[in-house]
């Protein structure tokens, strides 16, 4: 699903990853932890293909092809959607109208004609119930004015519509208080599938209690330090990074 071999990036000139390599495979949640600069939103950033990121070696495939000749259109037809920390304001377009028009690109990207409005319809009420949203935010103009934890809610309420075949959520759990942290995490594990990968950039432990990962994956210094399952998380919990930069790679 996603390969990435010794991937090596740069911003304004400086090396921040530097030298990543991370297979995920279909149906697997993988999450990356790491102390505060280590380079984790460089990573999102990379794959997601924004400006201002130059990689300099290595290479990304995602299903048998180049990611780096992908544009982010590109990127998105062929089922890589993100999740962000801080997701954007699109002020004057609507909710509803962002995700039926995404939706219906997607399709056209497969060859498929519009869903039918009431098909459509159907669709958003019951995504839009199971993130324990009030159906006034699909008329309200993508992510304006929305809380913070009302913004990662309506991110997942994008996946849970466009279905991706990897989902890439940065820091997602950031700002959400219990209850919504719960919605949440029932939304993301609810994409879980055979078919699909997530991977997921988190801090906090707390998040994996919900969703268990298959891996863990320590950053540090633009580097996989170490690797291991959910355990791996409650030991950064309770032990920090400071022993995994003394003993690297298990
Ligand atoms: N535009 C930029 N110019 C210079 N340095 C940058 C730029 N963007 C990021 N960096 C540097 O790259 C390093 C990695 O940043 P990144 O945001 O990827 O870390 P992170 O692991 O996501 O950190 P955090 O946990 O604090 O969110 C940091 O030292 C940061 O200062």
């Amino acid at each position: 699903m996603l390969e990435i071999k010794d991937l090596h990036a740069t911003v304004e000139g400086s090396e921040i990853l530097k030298g990543i390599t991370l297979t995920i495979n279909p149906g697997e949640v993988h999450a990356i932890m790491g102390p505060n600069g280590a380079g984790k939103s460089t990573l999102s950033a990379v794959l997601a293909g924004r400006d201002g990121y130059e990689v300099t070696q290595g290479s990304i495939t995602f299903d048998g092809k180049d990611l780096m000749e992908m544009e982010v259109e590109e990127r998105a037809q062929a089922g890589l959607l993100m999740g962000f920390q801080y997701p954007v304001e699109i002020p004057g377009v609507k909710n509803i109208y962002l995700l039926k028009s995404a939706l219906n690109a997607q399709r056209a990207a497969q060859g498929l004609d519009e869903m039918p409005a009431p098909e459509f319809m159907k669709l958003i009420k019951e995504k839009i119930s199971f993130m324990k949203m009030d159906s006034s935010f699909l008329h309200r103009a993508v992510n304006e004015g929305f809380s913070g934890g009302e913004k990662k809610r309506n991110e997942i309420l994008q996946m849970l519509v466009l279905q991706p075949k990897l989902a890439l959520l940065d820091e997602i759990d950031s700002g959400l208080d219990i209850d919504a942290m719960k919605v949440v995490a029932e939304g993301v594990n609810s994409l879980r599938d055979e078919n699909r990968a997530i991977l997921m950039v988190t801090h906090y432990q707390r998040l994996l209690n919900h969703i268990t990962p298959d891996q863990v994956h320590v950053l540090i210094d633009g580097r996989i330090a170490k690797s291991g399952d959910r355990h791996l998380a409650e030991e950064l919990e309770a032990r920090g990074y400071e022993w995994v930069i003394e003993e690297p790679a298990a």
